[in-house]
């Protein structure tokens, strides 16, 4: 059994103040908390089990924090006695991961959120997880996520940039009018379904992964509001719009770069959310170690609600890779809009 620690402070409401890889909850309490507790394990990249018996328990914090918690809905097995929680909390705090600071862009940018990670590493195995660093980016900002040779990743992330009221209207007119369709791609030499459907809009096609977009000028009337939207806020062009629907939870697109040539090499992307909330991941990418395996170290979360805008921007597309994952829980449906301006 693997064992490892989270503490989520500042985070929420979460009124947890262990995990272990494998959370197991029973309790009417946790399960009110459930929506809650999966979205942060989520975050943290923990699996999640629900209707369990609790295997592992890894006491953190004061004492009184410690049987508030147990006693309320944990039920310690006999895989805790063994080490014993004083010394696992103790070698715990040896390890607490300071995340690295954001470099910001002067007052835009707020203070990243307050959550610390506490990694317990167990005896018999090598999680690997002991030197990522994940980021959960919640508040609007800029944030540089790299520097390199190839130039500054950027994202910058505004919130109700699109008011509640017209996201709403446009959520439905898009739902209702764009031509909706599955399409398939090709994945080491496979081809498969896409998990959720598409439509692109542009004078020009598109083709990426073995699929291919036809032309399709003329936009509908939100796109082209957003599209005028997008232009006046950022003094940039767009010439074309691949927009997405995740019709529940396991809609999702995998981890791939949006670094087609067509789009220049330092691409700026306006993504536009709409409808339900899903996390949008991005990773830095790695060169592969001597066994050939790609190990992933950096990764930053961003939430992304409806009427938000998201910019990718600078080397982004170059040095990191970015998905929706699917959800552990329902979601409704999300339509994302993704502006590019195609130069060649
Ligand atoms: O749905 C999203 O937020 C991302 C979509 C995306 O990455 C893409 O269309 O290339
Ligand atoms: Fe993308």
């Amino acid at each position: 059994m693997q064992d490892y620690i989270c503490t989520p402070l500042g985070y929420g409401k979460i009124d947890f103040k262990f995990l272990s890889n494998h959370l197991l909850v029973g309790s009417e309490k946790a399960k009110v908390e459930q929506r809650l507790l999966s979205n942060w394990l989520s975050i943290m990249g923990v699996s999640y089990c629900r209707d369990q018996e609790v295997k592992t328990v890894m006491p953190v914090g004061n004492k009184s924090q410690r049987s508030r918690v147990q006693g309320g809905w944990a039920k310690p097995s006999s895989a805790v006695s063994k080490p014993s929680s004083k010394q696992r909390e103790e070698k715990a705090s040896e390890n607490i991961h300071k995340l690295p600071v954001w470099v910001g862009k002067g007052s835009e940018v707020d203070d990243p959120p307050n959550i610390s990670i506490r990694f317990q590493q167990p005896a018999e195995k090598d999680l690997k997880f002991d030197d990522t660093h994940t980021r959960l980016i919640t508040e609007p900002g800029v944030y540089d996520l790299s520097t390199e040779p190839s130039g500054v990743s950027r994202i910058k992330l505004f919130h109700n940039f699109i008011d509640e009221k017209s996201a709403a209207r446009m959520f439905t007119e898009l739902s209702n009018e764009v031509p909706w369709e599955q399409k398939s791609d090709v994945k080491d030499g496979v081809r498969y379904l896409q998990p959720r459907v598409v439509a692109w809009y542009g004078d020009q096609g598109y083709s990426y992964s073995g699929l291919s977009h036809s032309p399709r000028p003329q936009l509908l009337s939100p796109l082209l509001e957003v599209k005028h939207l997008l232009e006046e806020n950022t003094g940039l062009q767009f010439n074309s719009v691949l927009c997405n629907l995740y019709r529940d939870n396991k809609d999702h697109v995998s981890w791939h770069s949006d670094d087609e040539e067509l789009f220049g090499r330092l691409p700026t992307i306006a993504s536009v959310s709409l409808g339900d909330t899903r996390m949008f991941e991005l990773r830095r990418k790695v060169k592969p170690n001597s066994e050939g395996e790609f190990v992933y170290k950096e990764f930053v979360k961003v939430p992304l609600p409806a009427g938000s805008l998201l910019l990718m921007e600078g080397a982004t597309q170059l040095d990191w890779q970015h998905r929706i994952p699917t959800e552990y829980h329902d979601r409704g449906p999300r339509i994302n809009l993704t502006y590019r301006n195609i130069v060649t």
